[in-house]
């Protein structure tokens, strides 16, 4: 549940813009002192997910799809309001930690571990990550460093390793959208069982399709305001309006 969230990032080194040359130089030359610039990216959200619930959340880029759904996962703190979360959320996204110098079998172990399981579950398990990642499909991937993976691969198997589990609430960033056909479907499938081992789905995409597919709610987000929630069917309705402004 969310509560009148607000959430605000700090910039240090703002002058000409973030991503800009004339940035990345001053953040080189100068370290900025407080008073660096703010970016408000979500204002005043509220609303209460339930369990067995899939929430989309859609909105145009920059919107404060990705901010929200971390503060949800407990990664970045809010500036007010309150987040309320019954059991623990995870965070299976495009930028979960997996060593790029280590193989994909050692990151299943080391993946698996970080998300609670023993080693023998782990051991026993890590065959059917490998094969719902598919990343064997072209030889013997997962005896190779991360690094010699595209980042399609690189994101099944991130999606793979956390999706063996049974979460409390799973928070899906773009992840469907990386994969090919195939691994949509069967990711779209795993999500839909996650949900009926009743936890909360909230997933971030820019597909519509995904969403309606997988969502039966949606949250639509512009510029870190929360512009409407209801079922996704209405809610893309009036989103699929607006963006063809
Ligand atoms: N680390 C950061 N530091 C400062 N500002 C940030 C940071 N990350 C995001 N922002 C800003 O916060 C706002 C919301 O960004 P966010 O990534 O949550 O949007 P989004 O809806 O997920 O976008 P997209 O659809 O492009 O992925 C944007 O204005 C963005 O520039």
């Amino acid at each position: 549940m969310a509560e009148n969230v607000d959430i605000v990032y700090r910039v240090n080194g703002a002058k000409g813009g973030r991503g800009s040359a004339t940035a990345a130089l001053s953040r080189l030359v100068r370290r900025q002192g407080p008073g660096g610039r703010q970016v408000h990216a979500v204002r005043n959200v509220s609303f209460t997910a339930w369990r067995g619930e899939a929430i989309g959340l859609i909105g145009s880029n920059g919107s404060g799809k990705s901010t929200l759904l971390k503060a949800i996962a407990g990664l970045l703190p809010v500036e007010s309001g309150r987040i309320y979360t019954d059991g623990q959320p995870s965070l299976l996204g495009v930028n979960a930690a997996l060593m790029n110098d280590l193989t994909g079998e050692r990151n299943i172990e080391l993946g698996g571990l970080a998300m609670g399981m023993s080693r023998a579950e782990v051991r026993e398990r890590a065959p059917q990550i490998v094969e719902f990642s598919g990343i064997n499909e072209k030889g013997d991937f997962a005896s190779l460093p991360m690094r010699t993976y595209s980042s399609g691969m690189a994101a099944r198997l991130r999606f793979s390793i956390a999706a063996v589990k049974d979460h409390d609430v799973l928070l899906v960033d773009e992840a469907l959208a990386t994969g090919d056909a195939s691994f949509r479907k069967r990711s779209e499938a795993r999500i839909r069982q996650l949900r009926e081992q009743a936890g909360t789905v909230f997933l971030v995409s820019h597909s519509n399709k995904s969403i309606r597919d997988t969502c039966e709610r949606a949250l639509w987000l512009e510029h870190g305001e929360l512009r409407m929630d209801g079922p996704t069917a209405e809610v893309l309705r009036e989103y699929e309006k607006f963006s063809a402004r």
